[in-house]
């Protein structure tokens, strides 16, 4: 089977969000959507304590009432998250006629505008994981596994990278020039060595090819 969906890193900063439902799932979804910077509404006649003690925090507000359609009117996404599947689907077939994107932790999950999948981030690298609503679990394990094997080596060498790279774009002209920098800047060896943890070393070959490109240009 084919891609069937386009991956994206969503920016929600500022934007405005709800959330319908008030369990475990809803909590998980309203944790992920501030971590985002979202403006949070929660719509539920009854809420998780945890979920309650967030509510009452900024960006997040709590309307103690089951879902209308009125009281998702502008908002940017909504998670339909609740236990009652006829009133997930009143909820995304009302919030998709107000135009905004639909996200169900729920069923019926062939509603859905978008999944989210598992992830982890760690000094600006972010690793996402989907199956497409195959199997959270295994996105779960798979997160895991990221996070022990690919996040602890290549997080901390992305740190490094960044500043260089900023350099790199005032130093070099034009995109051929950089992409070839950085083919070759990143080469086996080098790689083989950030595998390793040996950043510093890594680091210095780096720097040796800054200054072969420098000369050379
Ligand atoms: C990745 C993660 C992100 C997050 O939630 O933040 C996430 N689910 C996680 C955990 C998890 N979810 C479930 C279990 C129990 C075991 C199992 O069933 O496998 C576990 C494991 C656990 O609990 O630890 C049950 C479950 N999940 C969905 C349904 C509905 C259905 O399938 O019908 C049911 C059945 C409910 C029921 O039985 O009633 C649906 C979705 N869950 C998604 C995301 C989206 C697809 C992601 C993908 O394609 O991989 C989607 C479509 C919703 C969406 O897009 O929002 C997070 C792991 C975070 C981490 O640890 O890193
Ligand atoms: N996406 C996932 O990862 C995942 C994981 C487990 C379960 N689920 C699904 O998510 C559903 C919710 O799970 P939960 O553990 O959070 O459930 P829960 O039973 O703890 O909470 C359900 C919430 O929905 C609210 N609710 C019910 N009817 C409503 C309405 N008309 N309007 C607004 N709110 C309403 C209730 O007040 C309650 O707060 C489950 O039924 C299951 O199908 C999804």
């Amino acid at each position: 089977m084919g891609a069937t969906v386009l991956p994206v890193n969503l920016k929600l900063a500022g934007r405005k969000c709800a959330v319908i439902g008030g369990g475990s799932v809803a909590l998980r979804r309203v944790k992920t959507l501030l971590e985002a910077g979202a403006q949070v509404r929660v719509i539920a006649p009854e809420i998780d304590s945890e979920l309650l003690k967030l509510t009452r925090e900024e960006n997040v507000e709590w309307i103690a009432e089951p879902f209308t359609a009125s009281l998702v009117l502008g908002m940017f996404l909504v998670v339909c998250a609740t236990n009652d599947e006829a009133a997930n689907r009143s909820a995304a077939w009302a919030s998709k006629a107000t135009g905004a994107l639909v996200n169900m932790a729920a069923p019926p999950m062939e509603l859905s505008d978008l999944t989210l999948p598992a992830k982890t981030e760690r000094d600006g690298l972010l690793l996402t994981v989907s199956t497409n609503g195959a199997s959270p679990e295994l996105s779960r394990r798979i997160r895991q596994s990221m996070e022990a094997d690919i996040l602890e080596v290549y997080g901390p060498w992305l740190e490094r990278l960044t500043p260089i790279r900023k350099e790199m774009r005032k130093k070099l002209e034009g995109h051929a020039q950089r992409q070839a920098f950085w083919r070759e800047a990143l080469n086996s060896e080098v790689m083989a060595l950030v595998k390793e943890k040996k950043y510093d070393e890594a680091e210095a070959l780096v720097r040796n090819a800054i200054s072969r490109f420098g000369t050379e240009s």
